[in-house]
């Protein structure tokens, strides 16, 4: 049974869902670094919000890992590249707060506009300041959204209702999305010299990181007010306070801080910014949404091979996983047969797929291709950081889909090219769910894929098939299934000899030597 770790604080929902789908859960919050690095190898997913960081040394450290699942969307507390290398499957909850949030930064802009925190204090404290506090209406203000996917978009709609006039900067804001959600698309810095309020809504990257700097803020309207309920570390929280004391800026409402849990500030105690705790998503309707979802994610993946919203994967619905299962252990099989046979830099892959296998998950079986066919030479590849590595060693790769043409209902075929050949090994699977080997190179055959097998080419000529046979059995390798494959009478012939054991390496020293033989390999599967 599946074992996993919840290791932040979610709806009690997800222990429910976890035990229904038959997935041993723990959960241990709050779990100082030590301690969890300690128990982590035990479980294979982890569920987290943003408060647990899954760094290097955790996957690290986490032997049998294969998932993790943040209840939520930011998942820059997860080292992604590092899960990615451990074939590690990250996966978020992408919609399941945004309405509550956007909530949130609405409610922010609100509480700023009217200083509702500060009026609140000086009334519970008994004061009556009826002249002190002087808000603005938010009719007919412009909006300045920096980012407007999920939330931005729910944040632009809310704020039109308030007939507010909201323009957004989004590189990747299509004119069509724009023009549906009635917003004006700006550059970044018309939107901040216009904006009476900016929100901000993209994820940390290297882009938006410090995109509020001190150079934008001295852009922004003087009396301007800004709302970040996105990411910390978006703003430059020193130069906001300096803009917010000299008065450049009226006023700010901070959700998220550079460094969290933020029990220190410098924008602390100051009355011109309200601040929550990293509340964007906390409402009992978006923790049960993502503790729900993140629940049946994991389950989904650990129990059936489902990928449903993964970051460093294409999404396999259920059904999907288990009519391309027979398929992937195909690719993998084909990719791993052409690493093997390859000795040279890997300048390019070809993946040609036909038929019924053009009609599957192609990413899914390129990754498990590419990771066949790499793992040979760099173990630590697998199927989720395949086309990582395939790019870092500049690769190139393509795939190309056909009808059935052949005699195959469908049929895979990967095509190798280095500096001095091009190599295409196909297979098919077989209505009893077996890959089988189709052809290699030009020629074609017939043989399934056995832990153990010998490679050898030859020129077809009367002699080798007795020779070999003879010499495998007095070097005491059995012999458990031999397939044949030639060009044309006389020419190049293949022979793929399934073995009991791996034969070593004197035994393909000396299959080399035989008459006739143009090459012997020991290949595994
Ligand atoms: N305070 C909280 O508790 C919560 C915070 N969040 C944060 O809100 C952020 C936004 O969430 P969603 O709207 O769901 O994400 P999303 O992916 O739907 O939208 C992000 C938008 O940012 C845009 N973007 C990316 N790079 C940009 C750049 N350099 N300049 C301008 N725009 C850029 C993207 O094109 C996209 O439209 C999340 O990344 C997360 O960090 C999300 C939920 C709760
Ligand atoms: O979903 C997100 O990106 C959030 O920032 C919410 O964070 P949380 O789950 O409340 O720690």
């Amino acid at each position: 049974m599946p074992k996993v770790l919840i290791a932040d604080k979610l709806s009690p929902a997800a222990v429910s869902i976890f035990k229904v789908r038959g997935v041993e859960v723990d959960v241990k919050t709050g779990l100082p670094k030590e301690e969890l690095l300690k128990i982590v190898d035990q479980y294979d997913g982890i569920a987290i919000r943003s408060a647990t960081k899954i760094t290097k040394d955790v996957i690290a450290a986490a032997k049998k890992l294969k998932v993790v699942g943040r209840a939520g969307i930011g998942v820059d507390n997860v080292d992604i590249p590092a899960a990615t290398a451990a074939g590690v499957i990250v996966m978020n909850t992408p919609f399941g707060n945004s309405i509550t949030t956007a909530e949130h930064a609405i409610s922010l802009m609100m509480a700023l506009a009217r200083e509702i925190p500060a009026a609140n204090a000086s009334t519970h404290a008994g004061k009556w300041e009826k002249n002190r506090f002087m808000g603005v209406e938010l009719y007919g203000k412009t909006l300045g959204l920096i980012g407007c996917g999920n939330i931005g978009g729910i944040v632009a709609d809310r704020a039109k209702g308030l007939k507010m006039h909201v323009i957004a900067y989004d590189p990747y804001l299509s004119a069509e999305r724009a023009a549906e959600l009635g917003v004006e698309k700006a550059e970044l810095d018309d939107l901040l010299s216009r904006a009476d309020f900016i929100s901000l809504h993209t994820p940390k990257t290297a882009e938006t990181k410090n995109i509020i700097s001190a150079a934008a803020i001295a852009k922004m309207k003087k009396g301007a007010r800004l709302i970040n309920c996105a990411r910390g570390g978006l703003v430059d929280e020193v130069a906001l306070k300096a803009a917010l004391d000299s008065g450049h800026l009226a006023g700010a409402a901070v959700d998220v801080f550079e460094t969290e849990p933020a029990k220190e500030s410098v924008l602390f105690g100051n009355e011109k910014v309200v601040c929550t705790p990293h509340l964007g998503a906390s409402t009992e309707e978006a923790q049960e949404n993502v503790a729900l979802q993140v629940a049946e994610q994991i389950s989904d993946y650990l129990i059936t091979g489902a990928i449903v919203n993964a970051l460093n994967m294409p999404s396999i619905t259920a059904q999907e996983a288990q009519l391309v299962k027979p398929w992937i252990s195909l690719a993998e099989k084909l990719g791993a047969f052409a690493g093997q046979l390859t000795e040279n830099e890997i300048l390019a892959v070809e993946i040609l797929y036909e038929g019924t296998a053009a009609t599957l998950n192609q990413r899914a079986l390129t990754q498990a291709a590419l990771a066949g066919l790499l793992k040979s030479h760099l173990p630590d590849v697998n199927m989720v950081n395949a086309p990582v590595v395939a790019k870092e060693r500049g690769i190139k790769v393509s795939e190309t889909r056909q009808d059935q043409r052949g005699i195959y209902e469908g049929y895979i075929q990967v095509k190798v090219t280095t500096p001095d050949m091009t190599r295409g090994i196909a297979g098919t699977v077989f209505s009893d769910g077996h890959p089988r080997l189709i052809q290699v190179k030009d020629i074609k055959l017939d043989a399934e894929f056995a832990p153990n097998m010998i490679y050898v080419t030859n020129e077809d000529k009367p002699g080798f098939i007795g020779r070999l046979g003879t010499m495998l059995g007095e070097s005491k390798v059995n012999i458990a299934n031999f397939t044949l494959g030639r060009s044309a009478p006389g020419e190049d012939s293949i022979a793929l000899v399934q073995v009991d054991g791996d034969p070593g390496d004197d035994v393909i020293a000396a299959i080399r030597k035989l008459p006739l033989v143009r090459g012997a390999k020991a290949l595994k599967f």
